[in-house]
């Protein structure tokens, strides 16, 4: 098919090679290709061909995601893939844009056996779990209790005459819920999305496990019942924390598709008039839609960009706490805590977005951008909801400050809270991405001594910490947001200054992105910036502007800029995201291909022949 002309001059202009910026998205040439390869094992694959997912009933949908899935998971053992990132291309190459059915087995059953399963246990469960002889599930949840783990109803009675545990949901609130791939006892119904899950629900009455089947690498039972508690009990929350620190880069991923369909969707559609009689400009070159849609490009670099790193920070934890250091856990968790929850929650606030931008179309699923809305939404309240997982991070932003006070070293990504922040000169428009970083340090550590002065003085008062936390919770949350924001800037402004050493061309226009992204986090609190002094009105003013005059550089970047996400149609699945631009003519082959197009609606003639006969 002929490329749109639209995006076919699009893809002239850029300044930099698309190719190149791929490569370091992949994480190097050779991962670039054995990306595409995978892929196209799988496009290739007449077995991964079936009904378009759009157009499926959620029983439909459940069951033709479960035969993709086998399909996934038989792909990946012909092909010898143990590689977790090779594994999601095979997966996401098959799943147009829907959570499997068998993905928690993997990220929420298998990974905890491998964090927590003895030798033993792993020969027993492990293996046979990673070759799917037996299917798991992660049943914590329960009707009643989700964030409040301490509050879990569900019992395990240990007996010490035959050596089990007797596990019972005592009560209705105990039945555990939301279980995600227990087809055990029954499902819990429709969802907003995650349709090709089977959240299920689990009633446990006097079931009978064996002594053994606790998890004994960390914790562990003896025979006569004695408690052997793990070295760190804080390990046991391990399962979350891996899949925590997993979800900024699901964030970012998803994030990028919704970006890539909006703005090559926004140079393809014509709108209005600028002037009268000059024909009806590409929409992409209203302010308005750059303002929507560019902050949008500049926080999925942002994300993926702290998403690598965080994944590497907690393998890197991982493999300390496995040689038995624990001194980095709390930080780690923190990170996984405050990144999944602000990117996962800044995400979806930004699929929404790229969806608006694409007027009634973008309200299709032909544009898949409700897809990906329904099915990512759910990371902001699975594995942790998000104000629950800010708070972990403000309590720890809390003990930094009595840290400081005592002298005592800080982690290295909160060292910034030890730093003097000279007040900013004038900020004249075309302020560095340096400059913006520590002015976001500078908020987020003066936030922290605002917040931590007054759970200080209500500590005074109640000598309870919990009742003092919980008087200033809103402020805490924000804390923790600002902190966040923090980290992930200096994620990109560090990743940005090493690609400026590799490959100027596109290290510059990355730094054109670093700037929009931390000119914007600083506009959307500005208020605290002229409170604490640090910048005037004419300095907001400034960047104000800087951050239109950012947008006309950009403007001529942005296709290029999605184009090197490098997202197969196969996989981006959106008619409006199309590489070739030719969007009308197949929306509507879509549209006419819809299976309501093609029943006889024996409905419509029923009731409305009664109507007729009604004579009202
Ligand atoms: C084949 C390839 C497949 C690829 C697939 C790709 C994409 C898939 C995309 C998406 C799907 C995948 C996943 C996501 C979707 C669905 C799955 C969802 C699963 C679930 O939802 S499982 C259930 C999750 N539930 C929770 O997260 C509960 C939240 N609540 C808690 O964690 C705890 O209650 C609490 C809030 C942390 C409170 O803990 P508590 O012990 O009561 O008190 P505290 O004093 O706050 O903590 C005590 C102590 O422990 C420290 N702590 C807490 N948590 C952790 C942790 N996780 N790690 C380390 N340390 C932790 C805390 O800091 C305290 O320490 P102190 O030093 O202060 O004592
Ligand atoms: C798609 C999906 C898949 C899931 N898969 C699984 C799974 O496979 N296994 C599993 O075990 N669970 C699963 N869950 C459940 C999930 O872990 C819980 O929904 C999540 O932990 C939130 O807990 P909750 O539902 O009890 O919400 P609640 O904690 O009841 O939250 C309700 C509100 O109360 C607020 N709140 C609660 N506590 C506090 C507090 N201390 N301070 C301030 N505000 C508070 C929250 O911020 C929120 O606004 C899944 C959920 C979803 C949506």
């Amino acid at each position: 098919m002929p490329m749109n002309p639209d995006l076919e001059k699009e893809r002239q202009g850029g300044t930099f090679d698309v190719e190149q910026l791929t490569h370091i998205l992949d994480g190097g040439r050779d991962k670039t290709l054995k990306r595409h390869f995978l892929e196209q094992e799988v496009l290739k694959d007449p077995v991964f061909r079936g009904p378009d997912t759009r157009f499926l009933s959620r029983e439909e949908l459940f069951g033709e995601l479960l035969r993709k899935h086998v399909a996934v998971i038989k792909k990946t053992q012909e092909l010898s893939i143990d590689d977790i990132n090779e594994a999601s291309t095979i997966y996401s190459a098959a799943m147009n844009n829907n959570v499997g059915p068998l993905t928690l087995h993997s990220v929420a059953f298998v990974a905890p056996l491998d964090l927590m399963a003895d030798d033993e246990q792993k020969k027993k469960w492990l293996i046979p779990a990673k070759k799917y002889e037996i299917i798991g599930c992660y049943a914590q949840t329960e009707l009643g209790h989700g964030s409040f783990i301490r509050g879990l109803e569900t019992r395990a009675d240990y007996d010490v005459n035959t050596q089990q545990f007797v596990l019972n949901t005592p009560t209705e609130t105990a039945i555990k819920w939301w279980v995600g791939g227990c087809v055990a006892v029954g499902d819990i119904g429709p969802k907003f999305g995650f349709g090709g899950v089977d959240n299920g629900y689990l009633c446990l009455n006097n079931v009978r496990i064996p002594r053994d089947n606790l998890l004994a690498k960390t914790g562990k039972v003896l025979e006569d019942g004695t408690y052997v508690k793990p070295e760190n009990p804080k390990v046991v929350y391990g399962s979350m924390l891996g899949i925590r620190a997993a979800l900024p880069k699901v964030g970012a991923y998803n994030l990028s598709k919704a970006v890539t369909i909006a703005i090559r969707y926004s140079c393809v559609r014509h709108q209005s008039e600028i002037k009268p009689g000059c024909g009806e400009p590409q929409v992409l070159d209203y302010q308005t839609q750059q303002h929507k849609l560019f902050p949008l490009l500049a926080t999925a670099y942002a994300f993926h960009t702290v998403g690598v790193w965080m994944l590497d920070f907690h393998s890197t934890v991982m493999n300390e706490i496995n040689e038995g250091h624990y001194h980095r856990l709390a930080e780690d968790h923190v990170l996984a805590a405050g990144l999944k929850a602000v990117i996962n929650w800044k995400t979806h606030e930004g699929i929404e977005i790229c969806r608006f931008s694409c007027g009634g179309h973008g309200y299709s699923l032909a544009s898949s951008l409700p897809v990906i809305y329904v099915n990512h939404v759910a990371n902001s309240t699975a594995e942790g909801e998000t104000v629950i997982l800010l708070l972990q991070t403000a309590v720890y932003l809390m003990k930094c400050v009595i840290d400081l006070e005592q002298g005592t070293p800080l982690d290295p990504s909160v060292a910034y809270l030890d730093q003097s922040f000279s007040k900013s000169e004038q900020w004249c428009s075309d302020v560095d991405m340096h400059s913006l970083l520590k002015a976001i340090q500078f908020r987020s550590k003066k936030f922290t001594e605002y917040v931590s002065s007054f759970v200080k003085k209500e500590l005074m008062a109640t000598g309870n910490q919990q009742l003092a936390f919980n008087k200033h919770k809103v402020i805490l949350v924000e804390c923790a947001k600002a902190h966040t924001e923090a980290v992930i800037m200096n994620a990109f402004v560090t990743k940005v200054d090493e690609i400026l050493q590799s490959n100027p061309s596109v290290g510059k226009v990355l730094s054109l992105l670093c700037q929009i992204y931390g000119v914007t986090e600083i506009l959307a609190h500005s208020g605290d910036y002229i409170q604490y002094e640090y910048l005037r009105k004419i300095d907001l003013d400034n960047i104000q502007d800087q951050l239109f005059k950012l947008y006309t550089y950009i403007r001529p970047e942005a296709v290029l800029l999605v184009d090197a996400f490098d997202f197969h149609d196969e996989v981006l699945k959106s008619i409006l995201g199309r590489y070739d631009g030719q969007v009308y003519e197949n929306m509507f082959k879509w549209a006419k291909a819809s299976p309501f197009n093609k029943q006889d609606q024996g409905t419509f003639r029923k009731y409305i022949q009664q109507l007729k006969q009604a004579k009202l």
